[in-house]
């Protein structure tokens, strides 16, 4: 993944007391790992139009109290390369308290976290380029846990999209701790992406919250 890096144990500890109160934390299922998939991108493209097998992995991501997520887009601004994404679906797992909405400054919209409530948007411009009015945020998760599920679509398909890479061999990793991160921290949030650790999702469980 664009942007990964393998660190050590040592230094993964280390950012981890730095910037934990900041964090948000993904991983990710594949298209055929589970029944959720398949229905998850059926349902989608009987409603929204976006072919199944145009669609990547589907990242869960977790935000605890005080974190958010910096101001993006989900696309290349300017960008050759054709397999950028063109939409998003976005669905919030799981009711907040207070914070943690997706906010779109450029448009002047932001939408609250609800649980079952999906989101979809054009990253893409008529022209086919990554549009920079589709840049939008996380603002932080005042009160609460925020949990929400995301898979971007491209164009079309391509060899890579949708399978799962192989688990990486080192760095080890302790229990609770990532061990592939991460985004450079950047105006106050990072994320840890980490597609072989459930943690958070077992914490989700706990809460006796589901998926479906
Ligand atoms: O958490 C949100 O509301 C938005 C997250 C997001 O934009 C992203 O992960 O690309
Ligand atoms: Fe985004």
């Amino acid at each position: 993944m664009t942007g990964t890096t393998c660190v050590n144990a040592s230094f993964s500890r280390q950012l981890k007391a730095w910037f934990h109160q900041n964090w948000s934390y993904s991983t990710a299922f594949y298209p055929g790992e589970n029944r959720f998939s398949a229905v998850f991108a059926h349902r989608v493209q009987q409603a929204m139009g976006l072919i199944e097998s145009n669609g990547g992995k589907f990242q869960i991501t977790a935000y605890h109290e005080g974190a958010g997520y910096k101001t993006h887009t989900d696309c290349i601004v300017d960008s050759q390369d054709q397999r950028d994404r063109v939409a998003t679906v976005l669905v919030y797992l799981q009711d907040v308290q207070e914070g943690g909405k997706t906010e779109f400054p450029e448009l002047g919209i932001w939408v609250k976290p609800k649980k079952g409530r999906a989101l979809l948007w054009n990253n893409m411009n008529e022209n086919g380029k990554c549009e920079p009015m589709s840049i939008h945020n996380a603002s932080k998760v005042v009160t609460g846990h925020k949990y929400i599920l995301q898979r971007w679509y491209y164009y079309k398909s391509f060899y890579s999209l949708g399978k799962r890479p192989p688990e990486p061999e080192l760095p080890v990793r302790e229990p609770g701790q990532s061990r592939v991160s991460c985004d450079e921290y950047d105006h106050g949030s990072c994320r840890w992406y980490d597609e072989w650790n459930y943690d958070h999702l077992i914490e989700y469980q706990r809460q006796k919250l589901t998926l479906v």
